[in-house]
């Protein structure tokens, strides 16, 4: 496994074209196109690294597993009445749906999906319970206190955040909003502005790989059904639309986010976290899809078969 993933890294960095950072959000913009890190989690225990796999980054919309997964804890099912199942083939900021479709998101992973889950997890507290309670759950599943929000990233958004404000003020307009608004905003952008390196976004990620359970610590964070169905949301909406993209070259149920980071699930197998901030024109990262598509092909893993 060592070998596979050294030479991933090695062929990564003699890429020419690393895909652009996102700039939209200038604290993003900051950070360098040329780096990588790979890391590659097992259930027992074992973790595979490459590149820089200790230096943090914004996980951005990955971090919505970790709420969706929050979400279904403290509501069960009935969060399906907020959010759909399906995917959007609409870019992950677009707002077109909503007016069609009473200004419920299709699911949980674009934009307004993830603003919707924001709404519910907060249950009328402030933002930052809720944040703590985000982060608690993050730095239970990665097993690994020190995770942080980057406050800097987290003011950046909400600087430049017009469109995200656009759709919760429209989906709030249906009545469908239980906190305000602003407070939801505030949720959003800081769960948005989480740092991890790959180790310990593989690591978190590691519940969903293993039936629910966090083979670190054995605690079961959701049931096995529970981690069946958020892998079918990754695998389809996972990455907005380049979800089908996805599916094809990589075949796992994967997350990206605009920080240029994926986290991937070989269910039964392994969380694999890839890193790499230059994007797609879609907003997914560029070398860490190809490093995913490298992996599957040379380990099997995808769940379409070899
Ligand atoms: N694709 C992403 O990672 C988008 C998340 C980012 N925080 C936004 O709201 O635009």
């Amino acid at each position: 496994m060592q070998n596979i993933i050294d030479d991933i890294a090695a062929q990564m960095a003699l890429m020419s074209d690393k895909g652009k950072v996102a700039s939209y959000i200038p604290q993003l913009a900051c950070v360098k196109s040329d780096q990588f890190a790979m890391s590659i989690a097992l259930p027992n225990g074992e973790i595979y690294n490459a590149g820089c796999a200790q230096t943090l980054f914004s996980i951005q919309s990955i971090s919505k597993v970790f709420t969706l997964t929050l979400a279904l804890g403290k509501l069960g099912e009935s969060i399906w009445n907020r959010v759909g199942r399906e995917p959007s083939g609409d870019p992950f900021n677009s707002i077109v749906q909503l007016e069609h479709e009473q200004g419920k998101p299709r699911n949980p992973f674009i934009n307004a999906g993830a603003i919707a889950i924001a709404d519910i997890i907060m249950q009328g507290h402030q933002p930052k319970e809720t944040l703590a309670e985000i982060l608690q759950f993050v730095r239970f599943v990665a097993n690994d206190d020190s995770i942080a929000i980057d406050e800097k990233v987290a003011r950046s958004e909400h600087e430049t955040g017009d469109r995200n404000a656009s759709l919760a003020h429209f989906m709030a307009s249906f009545g469908h909003f239980q906190n305000p608004v602003s407070a939801v905003l505030g949720t959003y952008f800081h769960h948005c502005s989480i740092a991890m390196n790959t180790m310990q976004l593989a690591t978190a990620g590691l519940y969903l790989a293993n039936n629910g359970i966090n083979p670190l610590t054995g605690y079961p964070v959701i049931s096995a059904k529970r981690a069946k169905r958020i892998n079918a949301l990754m695998l389809m909406c996972g990455h907005y639309d380049g979800s089908g993209e996805f599916a094809f070259r990589v075949g796992l149920p994967g997350k990206s986010g605009v920080g240029g980071g994926i986290l991937a699930i070989a269910p039964g197998k392994a969380s694999i976290a890839v890193w790499s901030p230059g994007l797609d024109t879609i907003g997914n990262s560029k070398l860490g899809t190809l490093a995913l598509e490298m992996l599957t092909q040379q380990t099997g893993w995808s769940v379409f078969g070899d």
